[in-house]
């Protein structure tokens, strides 16, 4: 049992200076938080990942408000020592910076994670601003940002050319300008992560962005073969295959059910006094 004392923006912008990798995962409900937190993470992230991997859409741009929010709940119950961050969801931080307040207050206040991830750069750095004097700490996301999987045509690697690069640079240091404590790196080279990290004093988080980056994060369901068996995606090494256990176990239930095998009389309960 890991108790640890609760992990801040300020010890995580500590870890950068000093060295230590900071670890990420996602999470979306009370078992797998509480085993990431047994297992000794630094950072569960509700990520609007859950999308694709608990509700089964093609990408995170269905994902609402209210699903985070439920979500977020069900973590932040078990995560009593780690950080936890949630997705803000599509669109629900380009309207006004009024209506944006509104969402990350409602997010906060009913979800009572740590903070809030936005994905963008200088477009996004006013709001990030708005949303750390409010008092909300933002975590940016840069390099491939899925929530514009339609404007960018596909899940790419980021930055590949001169000019890409260079946007993703300056955006970095809007980010770091606004006042987010962390910037997540989303599929892009190492060499450019490498860069980007040392031009920052924030930490990056990298998911298929390298050992440079200050911290790695993976999502729940690709680290532990957990769903959809589809092959792993390059920037995944798979820990564990719990997707195979689960249709083990349960295939096991079923044919004792069918056999008449379970239950067995150490599951059932005996009493002849309702006879009389
Ligand atoms: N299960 C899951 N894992 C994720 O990491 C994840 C989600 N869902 N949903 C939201 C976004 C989408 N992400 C993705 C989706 C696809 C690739 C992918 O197929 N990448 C290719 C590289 C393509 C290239 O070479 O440009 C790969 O082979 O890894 C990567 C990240 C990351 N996020
Ligand atoms: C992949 C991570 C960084 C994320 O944003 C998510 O899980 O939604
Ligand atoms: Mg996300």
């Amino acid at each position: 049992m890991v108790n640890r004392k609760p992990l801040t923006t300020v010890k995580l912008k500590k870890m950068k200076q000093d060295g230590i990798p900071i670890s990420m995962i996602t999470a979306y409900d009370y078992p797998s938080a509480l085993l990431a937190q047994e297992a000794g993470i630094d950072v569960i992230l509700v990520g609007d990942s859950l999308g694709n991997v608990v509700l089964g859409y093609d990408t995170t741009v269905p994902v609402t408000l209210d699903d985070i929010i439920y979500h977020t709940k069900a973590v932040t119950r078990a995560a009593t020592s780690c950080f936890v961050v949630a997705d803000m969801p599509f669109m629900t931080y380009h309207g006004s910076i009024d209506a944006t307040l509104g969402n990350v207050g409602r997010l906060m206040r009913e979800g009572l994670p740590q903070s809030v991830k936005m994905e963008g750069g200088i477009e996004i750095a006013a709001t990030v601003a708005a949303c750390v004097q409010a008092g909300v700490p933002v975590m940016g996301h840069l390099g491939l940002t899925p929530q514009s999987v339609h404007q960018i045509g596909g899940f790419y690697v980021q930055g590949k050319n001169a000019v890409q690069a260079q946007k993703l640079i300056e955006d970095a240091k809007a980010l770091e300008q606004a006042g987010a404590y962390a910037i997540v790196l989303e599929l892009v080279s190492e060499s450019l992560a490498a860069y980007i990290t040392s031009q920052i004093s924030i930490p990056t988080i990298g998911i298929g962005a390298s050992v440079s980056c200050d911290g790695q994060v993976l999502v729940f369901h690709d680290l532990l073969q957990y769903g959809a068996s589809e092959e792993p995606k390059k920037m995944v090494k798979t820990y564990a295959n719990i997707g195979n256990e689960i249709r083990k176990g349960i295939s096991e239930y079923v044919k004792d059910v069918k056999s008449r095998q379970f239950p067995q009389k150490e599951h059932v309960f005996q009493n002849e006094a309702w006879r009389e």
